[in-house]
C-alpha cells in the first residue's frame, strides 16, 4: 500500500516537476479532454473553460492545474492517455523513456479512446484505402475479382543507376527498404515495365498490405495518385499541397486546428506517396517545371507533384512511382530502380492455379500453353495472360471449348478475341447449361458492328487529341447508348473530379485504346492511305528501331533515350502495331 501511494505521489510530482516540458510539447488537447471527460475526472464546465482559451500552452496549462487539483489518480490517467495513444503524442513519448514509465496494474483497467483526429485520420486513411483496393478494378465491369484471390508475384528485378542487374526482389516489403539504394539522396523509389506488366497492380497490392497494417513501414499516412491526373487539371488551377492530399485523396474529420496538416509536416517521414503511370503525364516541359518550396504556396499540381519528387516537399518522405520502360527520370531523384519482369514460369502457374478453380480447366489451360511457347511467352505479361485465361474461360462457358483459334497467336488475336467477348455479351442469349452455342467469331463480329464501330471512333477521337479520358457527350456523339456501355469497353474514372463536375470515361487499357484505334483506321473505307499510316510518321519521327511487334512486348524495354523525356509514343507504336496485325489478318 505505501508503494502505490508512493508511486501515486509521483506522478503529481512528476507533471508539477516537468510542466513546462509538456507545456511546449503537448499539442492534441481534444483527446485529453476527451477521455479525462468520459471517466468523470472534468466536467462539461471544465472542458468548455479550457477550449475557451486561446493558445495551447495555456490550454495544456489548464488541464494541468485541473488533473493535479482532482488528486494523483487523475495526474496518472493523465500519463496514461499520452502513454497509450502514442502517436498522437509522439513528442512525449522520449519523455515517458525518460521518466521510466510503466503505467500501474489501477490505472490500466481504465478505458483510453483515441479521438486525436491524426489517429481518426491516420484510420480513415487506412479504411478508406482499404475500400479502394480490395477488388482489382474489372475491364468487363461485370465481374470483379478481389485481388487476393488473383494477386500473383511478379518478377521485380533491381538494378542500379546503368541498368545493371543487382538482383530480385523477394517480397514487397523490400521494396521500400534500403536493399539495393545506390543513390541515398534520392527519394524516389522508380518502378518501370512495360505496359501491361503489373505496376498498377503492384502498386494497389502495396496500399492493400498497408490499409491491413501488413506492409514494414512506419508509414502511418499514405497518399496515392494517378499521374494523369496531375495533367488533366486546368493549367489555371493552383492548389496547395494540403488541398492535393486533402481535396484529391482524403480528408480529415473534425480537425479544426489542422493538426493533422501539421502533424503531416513535422513528421514527412511518417508518408508515404504512390504516384502510378508517370509516362502518362502530358507535358512537354516537366524537366522545367518551377519546383515549390513553400507548403502553404499555391501552384499547378504538376509543380507540386515534381517539388515532392524532387524532396523540396515533405522532404524524406517515402514515394514510389511507376512509369513504362523507357521513360527518362532526373536520376538525382531516384533512390533505387526496379523493373517489372512479368510472370515467371513458375508465377504462371500460381496464375492459372488462382485463376480456374477447376483441377481440369487448370490441366487444358496449362497443356495449351505447354504446346504454344509463343502463347506463354505472351501470357508472362500479366494483362496478356488475363485476357486470354479470360478468352480461354469465355470459350468454354460459352461453346464448351477450350482451345484458342490458332496455334501461334499473335498479340492482335488476343484483342480480338477480348472484343469478341465483351461484343458476345450482347450477341448471344445468357448460355443455356444443356445446349452451347457453336462458336463463330464472324458472327459475333457481325452483330456487334455498331458498337464495336463506335467504341473504335471514341479511341482514336481520344488518341488524336493525345488523352486517355473522354466524356459522355463525345460517347453519345459517337452514337454509344447506356447499354453500349455495360459492354465492358469503358469505364468510368471520376477520381480526378475532386469539384463534382460531369462524369468521364476512360477506354478499360491504354494497350485496348489503341487496339480500338487501329480498328477505327482500318474500317474507315474512304480514308486515304497516308491517313491510315499516319501514325507510322509520326513515329518514326521519334524512333528509328524496328517495329517488331513481339520485341516491343515480351523482350522487355523498346524504348530508347532519343525521345522526349516525358511524352511517350507507346500508344501510337501499339496502334501501329494492331494496325499491321489487322490488315494482315484480312489481306
Ligand atoms: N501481379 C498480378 N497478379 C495478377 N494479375 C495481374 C498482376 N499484375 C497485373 N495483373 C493483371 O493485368 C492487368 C494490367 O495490369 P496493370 O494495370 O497493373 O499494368 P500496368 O503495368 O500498370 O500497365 P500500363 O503501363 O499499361 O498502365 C490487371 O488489371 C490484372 O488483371
Amino acid at each position: 500500500m505505501g508503494q502505490i501511494e508512493e508511486a501515486r505521489a509521483s506522478c503529481l510530482d512528476t507533471l508539477t516537476y516537468h510542466r513546462e516540458l509538456l507545456v511546449s510539447r503537448l499539442r492534441s488537447v481534444q483527446c485529453i479532454l476527451d477521455n479525462l471527460l468520459a471517466c468523470g475526472f472534468v466536467c462539461e464546465e471544465d472542458v468548455e473553460i479550457v477550449q475557451r482559451t486561446v493558445t495551447k500552452p495555456e490550454q495544456v496549462r489548464k488541464i494541468l492545474d485541473l488533473v493535479q487539483c482532482k488528486g494523483e489518480e487523475s495526474c496518472e490517467y493523465f500519463i496514461y492517455i499520452i502513454y497509450k495513444v502514442c502517436d498522437a503524442y509522439i513528442d512525449l513519448q522520449p519523455w515517458l523513456k525518460e521518466i521510466d514509465y510503466n503505467p500501474s496494474r489501477d490505472v490500466t483497467v481504465m478505458t483510453v479512446v483515441n479521438t486525436d483526429p491524426i489517429s481518426r485520420y491516420c484510420e480513415k486513411l487506412r479504411h478508406e484505402m482499404s475500400r479502394d483496393t480490395c477488388f482489382i478494378m474489372s475491364y468487363g465491369q461485370q465481374e470483379e475479382s478481389r485481388l487476393e484471390d488473383l494477386y500473383t508475384d511478379t518478377l521485380m528485378e533491381l538494378l542500379n543507376d546503368c541498368n545493371e542487374s543487382l538482383g530480385f526482389l523477394e517480397s514487397l516489403d523490400q521494396l521500400l527498404g534500403d536493399h539495393a539504394v545506390f543513390n541515398p539522396q534520392g527519394e524516389t523509389i522508380y518502378v518501370m515495365g512495360d505496359a501491361g506488366v503489373g505496376k498498377s497492380i503492384l502498386l494497389q497490392k502495396l496500399q492493400n498490405l498497408w490499409s491491413k497494417k501488413e506492409l514494414q513501414t512506419d508509414a502511418i499516412f499514405f497518399f496515392k495518385f494517378r499521374c494523369r491526373m496531375f495533367s488533366i487539371i486546368k493549367d489555371t488551377e493552383q492548389i496547395s499541397l494540403r488541398d492535393l492530399l486533402f481535396k484529391y485523396n482524403c480528408s480529415p474529420d473534425q480537425d479544426p486546428d489542422h493538426e493533422v496538416f501539421d502533424y503531416i509536416l513535422r513528421f514527412p517521414e511518417k508518408v508515404l506517396f504512390t504516384f502510378d503511370g508517370y509516362d502518362e503525364i502530358q507535358t512537354n516541359d516537366l524537366m522545367n517545371v518551377a519546383e515549390v518550396v513553400s507548403p502553404e504556396a499555391k501552384a499547378h499540381p504538376l509543380q507540386l507533384l515534381v517539388s515532392l519528387l524532387c524532396g523540396k516537399l515533405l522532404q524524406g518522405s517515402h514515394k514510389v512511382l511507376t512509369a513504362r520502360t523507357g521513360t527518362e527520370i532526373q536520376s538525382r531523384v531516384i533512390r533505387k530502380k526496379v523493373a517489372l519482369r512479368g510472370f515467371s514460369p513458375a508465377h504462371l502457374k500460381t496464375y492459372i492455379h488462382l485463376h480456374f478453380k477447376e483441377q481440369e480447366h487448370r490441366e487444358l489451360v496449362s497443356v495449351q500453353l505447354d504446346a504454344s511457347p509463343h502463347l506463354c511467352g505472351l501470357c508472362s505479361t500479366p494483362l496478356f495472360c488475363w485476357i486470354v485465361f479470360k478468352s480461354f474461360r469465355h470459350l468454354h462457358t460459352m461453346h464448351d471449348s477450350f482451345h484458342l483459334p490458332e496455334t501461334c497467336i499473335t498479340l492482335t488475336d488476343i484483342f480480338l478475341l477480348l472484343s469478341e467477348v465483351f461484343l458476345s455479351r450482347s450477341a448471344s442469349p445468357a448460355p443455356s447449361l444443356l445446349k452451347k452455342s457453336t462458336r463463330c467469331a464472324s458472327d459475333t463480329f457481325k452483330a456487334g458492328l455498331r458498337p464495336l464501330a463506335a467504341f473504335a471512333k471514341l479511341a482514336l477521337q481520344v488518341l488524336e487529341r493525345g488523352s486517355f479520358i473522354c466524356s459522355q457527350e463525345e460517347i453519345s456523339v459517337c452514337g454509344l447508348t447506356e447499354e453500349d456501355l455495360t459492354l465492358g469497353f469503358l469505364r468510368p474514372v471520376s477520381e480526378y473530379d475532386a469539384s463534382g463536375g460531369p462524369a468521364t470515361f476512360e477506354i478499360l487499357h491504354i494497350t485496348l485504346q489503341s487496339f480500338l484505334a487501329a480498328f477505327a483506321l482500318v474500317l474507315d473505307e474512304q480514308a486515304a492511305a497516308s491517313s491510315i499510316l499516319k501514325f507510322f510518321t509520326e513515329c518514326s519521327r521519334k524512333r528509328e528501331s524496328s517495329c517488331l511487334p513481339f520485341d516491343f512486348c515480351i523482350c522487355g524495354s523498346s524504348k530508347s533515350s532519343e525521345k522526349h523525356p516525358f511524352a511517350t509514343n507507346d500508344h501510337l507504336q501499339f496502334t501501329n502495331l494492331f494496325l499491321c496485325g489487322l490488315c494482315s489478318r484480312w489481306s
